[in-house]
């Protein structure tokens, strides 16, 4: 094996979101790796403020608070939709488009407008990618980054209902079906099925081989 410049996770690891759609995503990617995934939920952490301007900020603000509470290895993440027609909006600014009541199916329609008011009807004017920056640090603050993500097309009306956030608008490349539309398994599409697919997949087969080990 190749010598590992990163640092070994392992034991007990907070799963540093508020957001159950991610929460249950994460905990399925963390499972094979014998690593003891608890929620910030479940720990009663508060959610800190996303003040930075990158993917790669916030989660690691995410990260830090978490470990800086509990005295554990946290892992975050920060993601979001990008709409290339927009300006790569709603971007870093995703969840808070859904409003304080969390309202998907607004912000979802939301693009659609928005889309539809540039006279973007063709695919290649709904192109979009999704972003998943990664964030895992320990209480002494050392910090490991990953970050991916998957291109497709916005389609309209939303398709399924299996997701969370934006999937069922969300067709990524290459395939027949949305998020919205695939069980979990094949949205992250990882061995012996695929390479990983979702944004968050693929960021964490980049975290999984740099500081993972399979018990
Ligand atoms: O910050 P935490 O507590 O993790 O939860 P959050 O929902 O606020 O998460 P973010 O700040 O990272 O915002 C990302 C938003 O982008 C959307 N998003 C990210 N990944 C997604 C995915 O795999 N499928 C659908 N929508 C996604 C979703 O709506 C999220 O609320
Ligand atoms: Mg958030």
């Amino acid at each position: 094996m190749s010598a590992r410049p990163h640092r070994l996770l392992t034991g007990r690891l907070v799963v540093a979101t508020h957001n159950a759609g991610k929460l249950r995503e994460m905990r399925e990617l963390v499972a094979p790796y014998g690593v003891e995934a608890v929620s910030a939920g479940e720990l009663g952490l508060g959610e800190p403020e996303e003040t930075g301007t990158t993917f790669r900020d916030n989660a690691h603000i995410k990260a830090a608070a978490a470990a800086a509470a509990t005295g554990l290895p946290a892992f975050a993440d920060d993601s979001g939709l990008a709409v290339e027609a927009l300006g790569g909006a709603p971007g870093i600014h995703s969840a808070r488009w859904a409003g304080p009541d969390k309202d998907f199916a607004r912000a979802m329609a939301d693009i659609h407008e928005k889309l539809v008011a540039l006279g973007a009807s063709a695919p290649a004017q709904r192109r979009a990618h999704f972003v998943s920056a990664l964030c895992v640090v320990w209480p002494d603050g050392h910090r490991e980054d990953f970050e991916a993500r998957v291109d497709g097309v916005l389609v309209w009306p939303p398709r399924g209902n299996l997701g969370f956030g934006y999937d069922p608008m969300f067709l990524p490349d290459g395939h027949a079906l949305t998020f919205g539309e695939m069980s979990s398994d094949e949205k992250h599409g990882l061995p012996p099925r695929g390479k990983g697919l979702s944004h968050r997949a693929r960021a964490f087969v980049k975290l999984a081989e740099a500081c993972l080990e399979r018990p």
